[in-house]
């Protein structure tokens, strides 16, 4: 089984270079499927989940050919319009396939992803919007279909909750459709924003995106385009973490500010030092950073992807501090990993309250989810000893040359496999 074996106490110090956003690519692939001609999309990190996906348009019948970082994706031709439960079960994203395949070719088939370890996750917000979109859903035998044989027409359509993954499949949806869709409270997460762009490019008309208001115009057809993906401000905030906990001195470049706006503001109020520029960020921590309290909600909230990461680093302040979880039921699996490593926590509810350790003990640990993972590197960089983590295939869905980039930091961390 392959570890990571983590031997704690350095401070990290130097500049990594941020990866291309993994929550911004995952949906602009789905969106290439509304091309009718290819497109080029970079800055694309190399993750177990882009590869997966990429088998997804595989099996769809779609070409898709990988050249350093960009993905070169040609869906003149797509022969299926079904996506397996293989595929579906290892990522829930791939369920983002159904507007594209609806709006292009008038029906999709997906298995239903199900359940997973940060709650059950239901899709009952993108149905809704196919459905208002004119879209006859069926399910059974553990797969959903949707057909429209006469194409979709544009509809107003309120979310009941800015879910990320149902405002992207109605916006792709949406802009293939006959006439004006409204999507009211749509999720307003800077991978919206990336999406719309790209969708724009390719010829659709959408406005709005990154507000409380979209407005679709559709269009008879998307040609292909080239499109740089956003960088992924959630690995941006795992690597803030981790040189503020150590005491480090780190630089980032290829982030935009903007999208970490309340994980800078977190850190500021934990005694951490910020400094901003246009390409990058530089994080200076100090030995003794205090406690915050942590409330995740939809952007610009404080995102539930950092939750864990803070958590592993409230288990090592001074101080006390409050983490309440409002997006996921179920995402504090980390908190007993963190407390086998001597972390002070106690789960009431949503929230879980943090008492700071002088510190925390290395012992073997396992993944639960992949932010939970990215916990246990946190927490294993100031660890006394050594710490093993298995469980690696949830870490590698998200972090590109997680290993690499650590140790050119100064972290002690190595991959194992025995
Ligand atoms: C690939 C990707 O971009 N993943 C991100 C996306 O996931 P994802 O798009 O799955 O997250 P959503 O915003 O849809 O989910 C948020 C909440 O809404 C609920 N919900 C969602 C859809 C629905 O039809 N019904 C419903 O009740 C979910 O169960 C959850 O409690 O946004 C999440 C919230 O920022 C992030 O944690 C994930 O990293
Ligand atoms: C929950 C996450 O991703 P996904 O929605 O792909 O499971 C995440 O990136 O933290």
């Amino acid at each position: 089984m392959e570890r990571l074996v983590i031997r704690g106490g350095r401070k990290l110090t130097g500049t990594v270079k941020v990866s291309g956003a993994k929550n911004a690519v995952l949906p602009i692939i789905a969106a290439s499927l509304l091309g009718s001609s290819t497109s080029v999309l970079e800055e694309i990190p190399d993750l177990e989940d882009v590869r997966t996906f990429a088998e997804v348009l595989v099996q769809l019948g779609v070409s898709v050919n990988r050249t350093h970082s960009s993905l070169v994706i040609d869906s003149h031709d797509i022969k299926s319009c079904e996506a397996s439960y293989e595929l579906v079960r290892k990522m829930r994203a791939s369920f983002l396939v159904m507007g594209p395949l609806l709006a292009r070719l008038g029906r999709a088939v997906i298995s239903l992803p199900g359940g997973c370890a940060i709650g059950t996750r239901p899709i009952d917000l993108h149905l809704k919007g196919f459905e208002a979109l004119g879209a006859e859903i069926v399910m059974g035998h553990g797969s959903i279909e949707a057909r429209a044989p006469r194409g979709l027409t544009g509809a107003r359509i309120y979310l009941d909750f800015p879910s990320v993954g149902a405002t992207e499949n109605i916006i792709m949806a949406a802009s293939l459709a006959k006439g004006q869709t409204i999507l009211e409270n749509p999720a307003e997460e800077p991978e919206i924003v990336d999406l719309a762009t790209y969708l724009n490019a390719m010829g659709a008309r959408i406005r709005g995106a990154g507000t409380n208001v979209i407005k679709i115009e559709g269009v008879t057809e998307l040609r292909g385009m080239t499109h740089p993906v956003i960088p992924d401000r959630i690995e941006a905030g795992t690597y803030m973490v981790a040189a503020a906990m150590t005491g480090g001195d780190v630089r980032l470049e290829n982030v935009i500010s903007e999208h970490l706006k309340p994980v800078v503001a977190k850190l500021k109020e934990a005694g951490v030092y910020i400094e901003e520029d246009v390409t990058g960020i530089r994080v200076k921590g100090s030995a003794d950073f205090k406690s915050v309290d942590i409330k995740t909600l939809p952007y610009p909230g404080f995102p539930t992807d950092m939750q864990a990461q803070f958590m592993a680093m409230l288990t090592v302040a001074k101080g006390t501090g409050v983490v309440t979880e409002t997006v996921f039921e179920n995402r504090f699996m980390h908190v007993d990993e963190l407390k086998r490593m001597g972390a002070n926590i106690k789960i009431d509810g949503r929230s879980a309250v943090i008492e700071g350790v002088s510190h925390l003990t290395g012992c073997p640990v396992k993944a639960t989810d992949l932010r939970a993972g990215a916990a246990l590197v946190l927490a294993g960089l100031v660890a006394s000893g050594q710490t093993e983590i298995g469980h690696l295939h949830h870490i590698d869905r998200g972090y590109e040359k997680l290993v690499e980039k650590f140790q050119s930091l100064g972290a002690d961390i190595t991959r194992v496999d025995d």
